[in-house]
């Protein structure tokens, strides 16, 4: 493994090429840091460590798509398989506040095992010794499928924002609103646990991915989750992202589950909360795009709950990357608020913890600066010394009521929760 710093050595050599029968790739991920990103089956998993750049503070967006740009310029790429994910791809997790103490990574796997349709393949990547060309690092060997480890449970305990205490910051959150200009705050709450130590997370991965297909489902640096939100794509020229905010349970049975989509997609408090996400990611996505349109709000299923949704596409007219667009976009309001500066003040003022990466993006980007970007939600970060924290937030507008607030932040964590359980 390299790092930023050691500059000697970014110079990247890396060959995809097509292989037969890849069945889960999940098996081809490291038991305790495995890098991930899957969503109904594809996507693409990695092992070891080629290349990690590090960034932390408010330029870590920008000082990472500068770095990456450096990156790809450099890099040597033969790609006979050319599709979305092939070539060279980093995996990044970037933390949510600007002044998080959670470091924002980007990291190219030394092997990358890769799904799409019916095409599967492997990609290789050394780093190459700027001063004569030579392979510094290289891994030849073949990707290796494991098996999983032992079964193991994690007990989660509140963490520094209690269920009681939560209501009250969230009671005292709509105080600010109605004193205040701010219309809209996300506030979080945190769950803490240990996991025993050598666990296999690809174990609660596998139940992730198998539980929420429809979510991303993402491993970066011990940042896990499965979330629902597509902070931004792009491909090709083309941009989309999926606006979530709105949040209600499933019902219990067919009728009273449909009775409860219809009322969300009615609900004003809902649909107010819902706009402030879509206002403000056509603002910030208007200016690198044009043809930038949205679907009308409509309820997305999920196994725990049921969101408002809506759709955005664009044509990128400036040649952003997508680390440009993260750049441009994060955070929205659906893991902040309205207006921004003012909900991060008072996210500031209530949320007693860090969030880390928690509402950061987390993603991949490969050469081109194509990629995909999620909002890390429903999800934990792992630490080194077995600690794990996972957290689950919600949007709070004038006439939110705590308790509600509560019970949607406990079917937020519902997916952590159950697969470490
Ligand atoms: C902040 C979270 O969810 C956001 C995304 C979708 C719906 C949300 C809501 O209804 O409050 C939140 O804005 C979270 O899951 O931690």
């Amino acid at each position: 493994m390299v790092t930023a710093t050691e500059s000697r050595v970014r110079a990247l050599r890396i060959e995809t090429t097509p292989v037969d029968g890849i069945r889960s790739l999940l098996f081809f991920a490291e038991q305790r840091s495995p890098l991930l990103w899957m969503r109904r089956g594809e996507g693409f998993a990695g092992a070891g460590e080629a290349l990690r750049l590090e960034f932390s503070g408010p330029t870590r967006f920008t000082d990472a798509a500068a770095a990456w740009a450096e990156v790809a310029g450099l890099a040597q790429v033969h790609d006979s398989v050319g599709l979305p994910g092939t070539g060279l791809v980093a995996f990044g997790t970037f933390g949510f506040a600007d002044d998080s103490s959670a470091t924002s990574v980007l990291i190219v796997p030394e092997i990358i095992v890769g799904r799409r349709g019916s095409h599967s393949w492997v990609t290789r990547v050394s780093a190459v010794d700027a001063a004569d060309g030579s392979d510094a690092s290289a891994r030849a060997d073949d990707p290796v499928a494991t098996a999983f480890g032992d079964d193991y449970r994690v007990t989660f305990r509140p963490g520094e924002l209690p269920p009681a205490a939560f209501m009250e910051a969230v009671a005292s959150a709509v105080r600010h609103i109605s004193a205040s200009d701010a219309r809209k705050v996300v506030l979080a709450r945190d769950l803490v646990g240990t996991v025993p130590s050598g666990s296999d997370l690809r174990r609660v991965l596998a139940e992730l991915a198998l539980g929420y297909p429809d979510c991303w489902t993402f491993s970066v640096d011990g940042m896990l989750g499965s979330s629902p939100e597509t902070l931004v794509r792009s491909e090709a020229g083309t941009v989309s992202a999926r606006v979530l905010a709105g949040t209600a349970p499933r019902g219990r049975d067919a009728v009273t589950d449909e009775n409860v989509a219809a009322s969300l997609s009615r609900s004003q408090k809902d649909l107010a909360e819902h706009g402030f996400a879509v206002q403000s990611v056509l603002a910030t996505l208007g200016p690198h795009t044009t043809r930038l349109q949205n679907s009308q709000p409509f309820t997305l299923q999920l196994p725990n709950l049921w969101h408002l949704a809506t759709d955005v596409e664009g044509v990128l007219h400036d040649g952003s990357t997508s680390l440009d667009l993260v750049a441009a976009m994060h955070p929205t309001a659906a893991v902040a608020g309205t207006p921004t500066d003012a909900a991060l003040t008072i996210i500031r003022e209530l949320e007693p913890f860090d969030r880390g990466r928690y509402a950061g993006p987390v993603g991949w980007i490969d050469a081109h600066g194509d990629g995909e970007w999620a909002i890390a939600l429903r999800c934990a970060q792992v630490d080194a010394d077995d600690s794990v924290r996972a957290y689950a937030g919600c949007g709070i507008v004038a006439d939110s009521v705590p308790a509600e607030e509560l019970a949607e932040s406990r079917i937020k964590f519902r997916p952590i929760v159950e697969v470490f359980a």
